[in-house]
């Protein structure tokens, strides 16, 4: 990881809530706490895993960090400017710095243009770039991927699905961003297949100094591409530090419910374990630890006081949020 301090991205005690705020006649709205409290910072050249459940907002996280929402509480900075800032500010340069890859390939393509059409968009209007400039341009990109250039006259249902997410990285890609959010890539492809889009990120991490922000459900994926992975449990980041610590060291009884439910090699883990009706209402959320329902630690306390992300138990740069963690075992 090259420049493994510097930081790209700052984030202060973000939070977002949906919902909420009272009707006319003063009626309380429900509210979801989509992410509370989260402090982390992004450095530049690395790869950040983003692992949880379904539900525990980590696409909620991945939107705040690219200026597609704004945080509700909290504060976050790209390269020490505050980005909700700059989203009304200046939203054509947070969108050229920070690109977005998601889940379903196909459909997140414009159907009705051609793969030209769609990587020339943000060379016209985010680089201006001329003619001759966006044709040298492409060729780079498709090259970048792996593509044939004959690709840049079809259209998006005319490729596999590692095809179409290899033209959704080359889109991405054509911003010159900094940052890529990458929000699941490849769990809608076949597992022979997410190999190859793994290791074509991997060479354009190094190729173009790129900072990955990488959000899976799958804890395979994001150990074998991560260098530092942070874990999200109801809205919060409940444990934090280098793929080495969290793998092989989890702190945070959370951590160890989803990768004992997923043995190496190959762990997949997806529901946790536990059964998902465990995860508390988001409507009505506990007032201590989220994870208490689920936790073979807990204590009275735990069911009163939500636990603060420390260094305490894991060491520099390993946190976990949680009053009686795993014992850390000694070498
Ligand atoms: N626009 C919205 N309005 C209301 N609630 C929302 C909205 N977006 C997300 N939520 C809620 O916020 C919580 C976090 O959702 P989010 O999509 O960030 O989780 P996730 O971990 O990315 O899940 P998944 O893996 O299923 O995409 C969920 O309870 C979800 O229902």
């Amino acid at each position: 990881m090259p420049e493994a301090n510097e930081t790209l991205i700052a984030i202060d005690r973000a939070e977002r809530i949906f919902g909420g705020g009272k009707t006319l006649f003063g009626k309380a709205l429900p509210a979801v706490h989509a992410v509370q409290d989260v402090t982390l910072d992004v450095k530049k050249g690395e790869t950040l895993g983003i692992v949880g459940e379904s539900g525990c907002g980590k696409s909620t996280l991945a939107r705040l960090l690219s200026g597609l929402d704004l945080p509700t509480g909290g504060k976050i900075t790209f390269e020490g400017r505050d980005l909700a800032h700059e989203a009304k500010k200046n939203p054509r340069a947070l969108a050229r710095q920070v690109q977005y890859v998601f889940q379903d390939p196909v459909s997140s393509l414009n159907p009705r243009k051609k793969i030209r059409t769609i990587l020339e968009a943000p060379l016209i209007h985010l680089l201006k770039m001329n003619k001759a400039e966006r044709a040298k341009r492409l060729e780079e990109l498709m090259d970048a991927v792996n593509l044939a250039p004959e690709f840049l006259e079809r259209y998006p249902h005319e490729f596999s699905g590692g095809q179409a997410q290899r033209i959704g990285i080359a889109r991405a890609l054509a911003a010159d961003p900094e940052v890529i959010v990458l929000d699941e890539p490849v769990s809608a492809l076949d597992v022979s297949v997410q190999a190859q889009v793994l290791n074509i990120l991997d060479d354009l991490k190094s190729r173009f100094g790129l900072t990955y922000l990488f959000i899976s459900h799958d804890l395979s994926v994001v150990e074998s591409i991560s260098d530092r992975v942070a874990v999200m449990y109801f809205g919060r980041i409940v444990e934090l530090g280098s793929r080495d610590a969290v793998f092989a060291e989890p702190l945070h009884p959370y951590t160890h419910l989803l990768l004992n439910s997923a043995p190496a090699p190959g762990r997949r883990a997806v529901s946790g374990g536990d059964s998902e009706a465990e995860l508390p209402d988001p409507y009505n959320p506990p007032k201590g630890c989220a994870f208490f329902a689920r936790c073979p630690n807990g204590t009275e306390h735990c069911q009163t006081h939500v636990p603060p992300i420390d260094e305490a138990q894991g060491g520099p740069g390993h946190e976990a949020a949680c009053f009686h963690p795993m014992v850390k075992r000694t070498a």
